[in-house]
């Protein structure tokens, strides 16, 4: 089978939905379109809608976003991987099972047919026997031509995974739900009314340094509420003096890098004494964040991959997918 001109990539997490049209040869990104329709907001609206065919309905819904950057009907062939392949997705399939290498043969892979021109090849996710992830196995794969040696290949977002890199394949992991928490504690906690986000200034630097260290020492949960109490010894002592303690953008700023960094510490704490190294891929503020985290603990030899490179990973795995599948495509 000869090998296409281009390919859509499709990466359908949970909480976003992405489709790039790419050029197979050079990776180059032709066209993009990004909704806010992750798998958990359109498997509501199926179930809301009463409809009995899930495939379908994603389907559909895949249609009609790629229509808006290419014409669909004409031959074309979709790599897709993520949260499309779970339980609330397209169709439900099985993970893989840990090791995985960039000879992707250990993937599990579905193909199906969209329309009569459309051809779908879905990666499902990776499992161990008390782990699970889908989409980040793929991305993974495609930043293995950067790791050199053995190492942890890290992963920060909402789920932060942990890979490890030996002998050429990636053989076990482990989850963070550092960005979740993050999300769920700024947003829904007690001490949501305390925290201000913002660009990190000197000052909120030092808090989010602390942050580090305590996070790293264990000392989170038993920090967290420090945020409130520190607020109403200080209106409390205001109040002692008449005064009223209204908001306080300084301090609250300060707060928002503290948590963050109490997060980002207790993740990170276990690389404090490992001689492993360690290699990060992350894009703008969180990259920031992780890479000074990671010098505070002092973590040996970790480098940084940059957002550019992360950003192309998926598609570098997808490829690598696509070309091990090219004989089993009916259209290319
Ligand atoms: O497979 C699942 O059910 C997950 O929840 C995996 C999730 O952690 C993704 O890897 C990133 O959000």
């Amino acid at each position: 089978m000869k090998q296409p001109k281009h390919f859509v990539s499709c990466d359908w997490g949970t909480s976003n939905f992405r489709v790039r049209l790419i050029d197979f040869n050079s990776l180059e990104v032709i066209k993009e379109h990004k909704t806010e329709m992750g798998v958990k907001k359109l498997y509501q609206s199926f179930l809301s809608e009463g409809k009995a065919d899930r495939q379908a309905y994603f389907s559909e819904y895949l249609l009609s976003q790629l229509q808006q950057i290419v014409d669909i009907n004409q031959e074309l062939t979709i790599v897709a991987c993520g949260m499309i392949t779970s339980t609330m997705g397209m169709i439900d399939m099985e993970y893989a099972t840990m090791p995985i290498s960039d000879k992707v043969d250990t993937l599990n892979i579905k193909h199906l047919d969209l329309n009569d021109h459309i051809d779908l090849i879905l990666i499902s996710g990776v499992k161990t026997t008390n782990d699970v992830m889908r989409g980040e196995e793929v991305q993974a794969i495609g930043l293995m031509k950067y790791l050199k040696n053995d190492c942890y290949l890290l992963l920060p977002g909402t789920h932060s995974k942990h890979l490890k890199f030996e002998g050429g394949s990636y053989n076990s992991f482990q989850t963070f739900m550092t960005g979740e928490l993050f999300e769920i504690i700024s947003q829904h906690s007690i001490l949501k009314e305390f925290l201000m986000s913002s660009k990190m200034n000197e000052e909120s630097e030092k808090a989010f340094l602390e942050g580090v260290r305590k996070g790293s020492k264990g000392e989170l949960l038993g920090s967290l509420f420090g945020i409130r109490a520190q607020w109403v010894a200080q209106a409390q002592s205001l109040q002692e003096e008449g005064k009223s303690k209204g908001k306080d953008t300084e301090m609250y700023q300060s707060n928002f890098y503290f948590l963050s960094g109490l997060l980002l510490g207790n993740e990170l704490s276990y690389l404090q004494n490992q001689s492993v190294e360690v290699v990060m891929a992350a894009s703008g503020v969180l990259s920031g964040l992780y890479q000074i985290a990671l010098k505070e603990l002092k973590v040996e030899g970790f480098t940084s991959l940059s957002g550019e490179v992360l950003e192309k990973a998926m598609i570098h795995g997808q490829k690598m997918v696509l070309e091990q599948h090219f004989d089993q495509l009916q259209i290319i």
